[in-house]
Formats: C-alpha cells, sequence, structure tokens
C-alpha cells in the first residue's frame, strides 16, 4: 500500500480526493488542508510518504510554498491548480515537480491518481540514456529520475550495448545521433538485431537542423524521436506513451500466454517454449522427459461441490505444480489435464518426482469455501522417449496416462512399466 499527501484547502475537491483514492486498493492518504497541517502531517508520515498531490494556493500559503516544502523533504509532487496560464505552468514546472493537475473535475483527479501509479510503475523500470554531452545526460537523467526512473547512463553506442547486454531489466534507451566510435542510428541497428520493438523501446534524439534524422531513426527501428530541445512536459509525455504501449504489448502478450482460471501457463504457450526444448534435446540427445497430468474424477468434484469448487482445485493444484516444479515448464492442458516438460531428468528420476507430488497432493486436503476439506488423486504418464516431435512424446505421455486410469487411478506410469507404478 503506498502512502499520499493531499494538501488542498477546498472540502469540495478532498471530498472528491477522497472518493477517488478509496476506490483504489493500492493507495491511503493522508490529509492536509493549510500550510501548517501539511507540516504536521510530513513531520507525522517521515518516510512513509511515497508522493503528494499539493494545492498551490492555501490560505496560510498563497504562492505554492507548500510545493516548496514537499519537495524540500524528496516527495514527488504533483501540484494542483486552480487556473493555468503559461507562466504559471513554468513557473511550476521549474520547481521540479511530476506533473500538474487543472482541477477541472473527477476526470483531474483520476489523472492525478493514475500519474502516483505512472510513478510506483517507472522505479521498477530501468532506463539507458546515451549521450555523449555531458550536460545532455546529467539533463535528461534528472528528467527522468524526477519521473522515479532507475537511470543508467553511455557517452557512446559501444558503451550502451555493453550496458544493454549487463543489464537485461533495460526497458527504454533514448539515445542522441551525434555521438563519437558509434552515432545513435548505428546504435538503434545494433539494438534490433537482438531486441524487437515490443520488448525494448528506443526514442532518438535529432538536433534542430538535422530534420530527415527522426526518419532515419524510425525507419531503422526506434519508436519514437525527439527534436532538441525539449521541454519536460513533452519528454514526459513521449516516455509516458511509449512506456505504457510496452507495458500494454507485454500485458497482452502474458494474457495470451496464461490460463485465465489458474494463472499457469496455457498450452499455446507450453508447445512455442516446448518445441525448440525437444530439438535442442534431439540434437544433443539430452534428457527431456515430458509429463501428462490429470486429475481424477475431478467431474465428481464439480457435480458434488458445484463448479466454484472444481475451479477452487485447479488453481490450488496449479499452485502446488508451479510452487514444487518452478525450475520446469507447467502449463495447464485443458480441463483438469497439465502439462510438464522436465529438461534434464531421465525417465526414473521424473517418475520419483512427479510421483512425490502425486503423494503430496493426496496427503494435503484442498480446502473449500464452507470448510470441506477434498483430499485429491491424479493419474500421469511421463515418458523420456523424444520422438521426433514434441506432440508425439506427449502421445506417449497420454498412452501411459491411459495406462494409469485404466489400472484404478492415482498412478504414475512411466517408461519402465509395463503395468504400474505405486498406488
Ligand atoms: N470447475 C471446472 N470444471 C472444468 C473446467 N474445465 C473443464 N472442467 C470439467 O472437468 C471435467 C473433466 O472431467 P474428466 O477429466 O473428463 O473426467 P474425470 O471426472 O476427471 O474422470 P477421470 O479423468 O477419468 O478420472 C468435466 O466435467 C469438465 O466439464 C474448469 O475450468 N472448471
Amino acid at each position: 500500500m503506498k502512502r499520499i499527501l493531499v494538501v488542498e484547502d477546498s472540502q469540495l475537491v478532498t471530498k472528491v480526493v477522497r472518493h477517488v483514492v478509496k476506490l483504489d486498493d493500492g493507495l491511503e492518504a493522508v490529509y492536509a488542508s493549510s500550510l501548517a497541517e501539511a507540516k504536521e502531517q510530513l513531520a507525522r508520515n517521515s518516510g512513509q510518504l511515497f508522493a503528494a498531490l499539493a494545492d498551490l494556493n492555501l490560505p496560510d500559503a498563497p504562492d505554492g510554498e507548500v510545493v516548496d516544502l514537499i519537495l524540500a523533504e524528496g516527495i514527488p509532487t504533483i501540484v494542483l491548480t486552480g487556473s493555468y496560464d503559461e507562466e504559471r505552468r513554468e513557473k511550476i514546472l521549474a520547481k521540479g515537480i511530476v506533473d500538474y493537475v487543472v482541477k477541472e473535475g473527477r476526470y483531474s483527479y483520476e489523472y492525478a491518481i493514475g500519474v502516483v501509479h505512472r510513478l510506483a510503475h517507472n522505479q521498477a523500470t530501468t532506463v539507458l540514456v546515451v549521450d555523449d554531452s555531458e550536460t545532455s545526460r546529467r539533463y535528461i537523467s534528472e528528467l527522468l529520475k524526477r519521473q522515479q526512473f532507475i537511470v543508467l547512463t553511455a557517452c557512446n553506442g559501444v558503451e550502451a550495448i555493453k550496458l544493454l547486454l549487463a543489464h537485461e531489466e533495460i526497458k527504454l534507451v533514448i539515445t542522441d545521433f551525434n555521438m563519437p566510435i558509434m552515432d545513435g542510428i548505428e546504435l538503434v541497428k545494433n539494438i534490433r538485431y537482438k531486441y524487437e520493438k515490443s520488448d525494448l523501446v528506443i526514442i532518438g534524439l535529432s538536433g534542430r537542423g538535422e530534420k530527415s534524422l527522426s526518419a532515419q531513426f524510425i525507419k531503422n527501428g526506434a519508436n519514437d524521436f525527439l527534436h532538441k530541445p525539449f521541454n519536460y512536459e513533452e519528454f514526459t509525455c513521449r516516455v509516458r506513451h511509449n512506456v505504457e504501449s510496452l507495458e500494454l504489448i507485454q500485458q497482452i502478450r502474458a494474457a495470451a500466454s496464461k490460463d485465465y482460471l489458474t494463472g499457469a501457463w496455457n498450452r499455446r504457450y507450453f508447445f512455442e517454449q516446448a518445441e525448440p526444448l525437444h530439438q535442442e534435446a534431439l540434437q544433443n540427445q539430452a534428457q527431456l522427459a515430458a509429463v501428462l497430468i490429470d486429475l481424477d474424477h475431478f467431474k465428481k468434484i464439480n457435480d458434488t461441490y458445484g463448479h466454484e469448487a472444481g475451479d477452487r482445485v485447479l488453481v490450488e493444484v496449479a499452485n502446488l505444480l508451479n510452487a514444487k516444479l518452478k525450475r520446469f515448464l507447467v502449463a495447464r492442458a485443458g480441463g483438469a489435464e497439465f502439462f510438464v516438460l522436465l529438461p534434464g531428468l531421465d525417465n526414473d528420476q521424473a517418475q520419483s518426482l512427479i510421483s512425490q507430488l502425486r503423494q503430496m497432493l493426496a496427503s494435503r486436503p484442498v480446502v473449500l469455501a464452507d470448510g470441506t476439506e477434498l483430499y485429491l488423486g491424479f493419474s500421469a504418464g511421463v515418458t523420456n522417449q523424444l520422438c521426433s516431435s514434441m506432440d508425439e512424446q506427449l502421445a506417449v505421455a497420454d498412452k501411459f496416462l491411459f495406462r494409469a486410469k485404466d489400472a484404478g487411478r492415482n498412478l504414475v506410469v512411466g517408461d519402465d512399466d509395463e503395468d504400474e507404478d505405486e498406488v
């Protein structure tokens, strides 16, 4: 939970902000209606405030003094202002605030809260700034740090590539064009050999009078560009827009790869990951065990306790498999069936691991919402016969799974079992 300070003397505005904050699970707020109260809240919540929303005009501080007070504590501040004019805008931005919001209705406050959330995301986002000018690097870094980004810097393309290789977490590269050793466009070309646009955002910078550079940046793989000199708002809007687009693509990707109910990987993702691992194992004659797990009498759980109880069981089983098979690939195949891929394990090792899981599940009940304890069993087929494709190997696992069901269920059958595993 992030705690924010809201400094506002209008009761009506405070009421709306309270309402917006209340609807937000990730935020809690403390309130002040004057400079004096703001001082008290800062002292009381020292070290615990993530950000602040502050009105510029307070009865005891009519000229934005409260903003200076909050900024002096190192707290990212979003200014709430009743009126907007160019001179005022320049003045408040120059103070070092994160953003300003003109109080024009509920949407303005939702926007302000959105900025707070953006700051929280930015704290986990690393940006690489590439520029040979120290002044420029420092200026861009300062703008990014105001937005709470983690910032790394490089003074040419070669240094940038070294940093990219050493820091997989970098999500955004902001690069100038004119640099010694490797210019910005060459850097973009090099980066795009390895990183897709949907994995890493690049924003090119081009100076005035070099208009064609912006097009060259984009044509060679940059996501966006900015003409220099730019102002703080122009820069932060572009950065925000690009980072949000990247996050959205990554969310869509994750949603397309995960099973909606259990959060486990889905069938599509499993094959996407498993096929290359299978090919690699074939080429290197390496061990690769594939497993098909199916809960026993799952239909009876739905029929007896309802579909919701069935869902709960599926979630618990997926959680157990994910927790116990962390370094392997686990996916929900559909219904009450799960795929597991165990690279590096021979049949005996895989069979023994899956049997342990079977015993674990059988000895730990899943507790339903009404307190009912359900002891579950599963049957599984395990094989490390590589066959010629992943599909074929899974067909062998499926044949063993069928054998396990046929032999009475609650069993793990593998390559060496002509009949059955332990019951
Ligand atoms: N609650 C719930 N049920 C599901 C879901 N997907 C499939 N099912 C049900 O899961 C059941 C799967 O049953 P089966 O695997 O065919 O049969 P079973 O009762 O487990 O019997 P055996 O596998 O032979 O032991 C069906 O009744 C499906 O309707 C789901 O997402 N949630």
